[in-house]
């Protein structure tokens, strides 16, 4: 199949070709998974409370604007990524912009439950389609109205953005079930304000599949951590007991899914790439990247917090199921489109209610640059090919652009549309990028 070059009104990046094997230390920020959770558990706290090492990107910075506006304040210590939270009473009669931020417009209608008025929710384009209905059907079912707009302003529940969470002050708890098999974040939204009901939360998914269950374990830990009781003995059930949320100092881990297309460049370009502050517990999903990459032809040490992934330049395809790290599945599908067999991504059909379809996404530009990748029920298959340069279209997806990336170290003249997308979860991208190849700050933005 070909297809037709990209025109995009959307400034182009070009892609920097390595120029020789890598040897780099890459410094990661801070976690967005964590990085949000915090914040939330943070503002419903007892007390004041300290993030350290906290991402500074759009999502985060969302997250930090959304927690104002329902009354708590959020002020920066001695560097952006010290973060001072003072919990306040839960306050409505405010809007809050998702942006793309999944975690912004899934964690939080719970919490605006909990605020005395109403709290409208909208974002970006892109965001009006991703899915919400299960989170919002779970709080129906504890008793809390939403409301939508426009064609679903009739429906018992709102699928999608905009929507408005008529907070009555408090949240009457109580068993629901949902469906989860869309994103793991409607059950991690509920679990999270689930200690503010007035009585227990019993939470069940009734879906066929559950993705990202590490997501949901890092849910778990961050209330555990705050010294909330949670039962997750029977799988796909939780329970949560209302009670104090203790105030903490704490350090968020690096973003281990945003080290991914650093670490995979060792594999492309040849030589090693570092990341610092590798955690040798987490509840990260990015937790699997070093043995899939080993699968995949590298080889990966950890060495007093610093995870090494040494690369020859060879590349071997993987059948792999990635539901529980769909994050990571556009570095995995671009560095597979440079190997030397095929490879097959499963467990991912959620894949396509994030930032874009990422399936349909990945198949059409990898396509368009000479590539074979195809969309299955629940994944993709990609069969490596020569593959040209050209226009990578990104869909307002900052792991597009990133994945774009990567393709161009070996495929000359890719550029990248909109790789200032990239500030979703890791700012400076492109800056960082061309430090890792030894090209200084000239490519930053
Ligand atoms: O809870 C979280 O922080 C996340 C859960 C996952 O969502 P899905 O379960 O929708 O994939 C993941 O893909 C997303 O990047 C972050
Ligand atoms: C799916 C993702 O993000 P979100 O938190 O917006 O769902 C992602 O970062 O890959």
């Amino acid at each position: 199949m070909t297809s037709a070059p990209a025109s995009t009104d959307l400034p182009l990046w070009d892609a920097p070709v390595a120029d020789g094997p890598l040897e780099a230390t890459v410094e990661v920020p801070g976690s967005k998974s964590l990085t949000n959770r915090a914040l939330v558990l943070a503002a419903l706290a007892d007390g004041p409370g300290t993030l350290r090492g906290a991402l500074r990107s759009r999502d985060a910075d969302l997250m930090i604007a959304a927690l104002r506006s329902l009354g708590a304040t959020v002020t920066e210590g001695e560097a952006p990524s010290t973060l001072h939270v003072t919990p306040g009473p839960v306050t409505g009669s405010t809007s809050i912009d998702c942006g793309l931020a999944g975690t912004v417009m899934r964690f939080l209608p719970p919490v605006a439950a909990l605020a005395d008025g109403d709290v409208r929710f909208d974002g970006d384009p892109e965001a009006r389609v991703r899915p919400m209905q299960p989170v919002l059907a779970g709080l129906h079912g504890l008793g809390v109205r939403v409301t939508g707009e426009g064609d679903e302003a009739g429906a018992t529940v709102p699928s999608h953005l905009p929507f408005t969470v008529h907070g009555r002050g408090h949240v009457a708890g109580g068993s629901v079930d949902i469906d989860a098999s869309g994103s793991s974040q409607f059950v991690s939204a509920l679990l999270l304000a689930a200690p503010r009901f007035d009585r227990p939360l019993t939470l069940r998914h009734i879906g066929t599949t559950l993705p990202s269950l590490p997501h949901i374990e890092m849910t778990v830990a961050a209330l555990r951590e705050v010294g909330v009781a949670v039962d997750d003995s029977r799988d796909g059930i939780w329970q949560v007991t209302p009670g104090p949320i203790a105030a903490r100092d704490l350090r968020v881990e690096p973003d281990l899914s945003n080290a991914a297309p650093f670490l995979a460049a060792a594999l492309v370009a040849g030589g090693t790439v570092r990341v610092p502050g590798w955690p040798t517990s987490t509840t990260q999903p990015g937790a699997m990247v070093p043995e899939l990459l080993e699968r995949m032809g590298g080889t990966a040490s950890l060495d007093d917090g610093v995870l090494s992934v040494r690369g020859t330049g060879e590349i071997h395809g993987i059948d792999v199921d990635l539901r529980a790290g769909g994050e990571l599945a556009p570095t995995f599908a671009v560095l597979a489109a440079l190997a030397d067999s095929p490879t097959r991504l499963r467990g991912i059909a959620h894949l396509r209610g994030h930032e874009t379809d990422r399936l349909a996404a990945l198949a059409a530009e990898i396509t368009r640059l000479g590539g074979r990748c195809e969309e299955t029920r629940d994944g993709l298959v990609i069969t490596p090919r020569p593959l040209h340069g050209g226009v990578f279209r990104t869909y307002a997806d900052h792991r597009m652009a990133t994945s774009a990336a990567l393709l161009g170290l070996r495929v000359p003249d890719v550029q990248v549309e909109n790789v200032a997308t990239t500030a979703k979860t890791l700012p400076g991208f492109d800056g960082i990028w061309a430090r890792m190849l030894g090209r200084g700050t000239e490519d930053q933005d």
